[in-house]
């Protein structure tokens, strides 16, 4: 275990001081990348270029070396069993099939149970990037975030809604920007209808 691994950071944050992620096999693979390209990585305005690529790496995949129990263990003691929720928390991620972003917001709702818990607001952006900031596709990225609601606070229900625009649909491909995708995922009470329909009033319109 390295020095820096003493300090294993808050969870859904970056530590600039984790190695977890490989970085000088990052550095190699990105000289070899720009080699490829027909660049070369000698000139200067390249020379740091790998370096630079692996820390923002380390970044960009902090989360894969995070856990959701770490990010909701802090909870609450409040007697509150209607919806919670919190719209707009803006992310940015990387699509698995292609590395690039795809970037957006995430509302997340849960209605907390007397048996539940009840965690702090910031954790639930906490753990949008927690799981963000893992290669992904969107589809996963929502599921995963619901079902750690699910599992470590006990909810009645939860709700999580995300809206992105993929630059692997923008910048290249299909060439489409400004679509956006939205994918959404409910469990325990909120797939009711009404209080379903509730939600995504609240979410689609405040
Ligand atoms: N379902 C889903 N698809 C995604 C996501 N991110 C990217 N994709 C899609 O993944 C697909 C990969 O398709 P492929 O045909 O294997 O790859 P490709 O030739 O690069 O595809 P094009 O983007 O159509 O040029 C594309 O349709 C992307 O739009 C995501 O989060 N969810
Ligand atoms: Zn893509």
């Amino acid at each position: 275990m390295g020095e820096d691994d003493a300090f294993p950071g808050v969870p859904g944050t970056f530590d600039p001081r984790s190695t977890a992620v490989d970085r000088p096999r990052i550095e190699r693979a990105v000289r070899e990348i720009l080699e490829a390209i027909g660049e070369d990585p000698d000139r200067e305005g390249l020379q740091d270029t790998p370096k630079r690529v692996a820390k923002a790496y380390a970044e960009f995949f902090a989360g894969l070396h995070q856990s959701p129990e770490q990010v909701l263990g802090t909870t609450f003691d409040i007697a509150h069993e209607e919806l919670v929720l919190v719209k707009d928390i803006p992310f940015y991620s990387t699509c698995e099939h292609h590395l690039v972003p795809f970037h957006g917001v995430a509302h997340i709702g849960y209605i907390p149970s007397a048996e539940g818990r009840v965690t702090g607001l910031s954790k639930l952006a906490r753990l949008v990037e927690l799981y963000a900031r893992r290669p992904q596709v969107q589809e996963r990225l929502t599921t995963q975030v619901v079902e750690a609601l699910m599992e470590h606070l006990a909810p009645k229900g939860a709700i999580v809604v995300v809206e992105a625009e993929h630059l692997c649909m923008s910048m290249r491909g299909v060439r489409k920007p400004g679509a956006k995708t939205v994918t959404s995922a409910v469990r325990g009470q909120l797939r009711d209808p009404s209080t379903r329909s509730e939600a995504m009033s609240l979410i689609m319109h405040g």
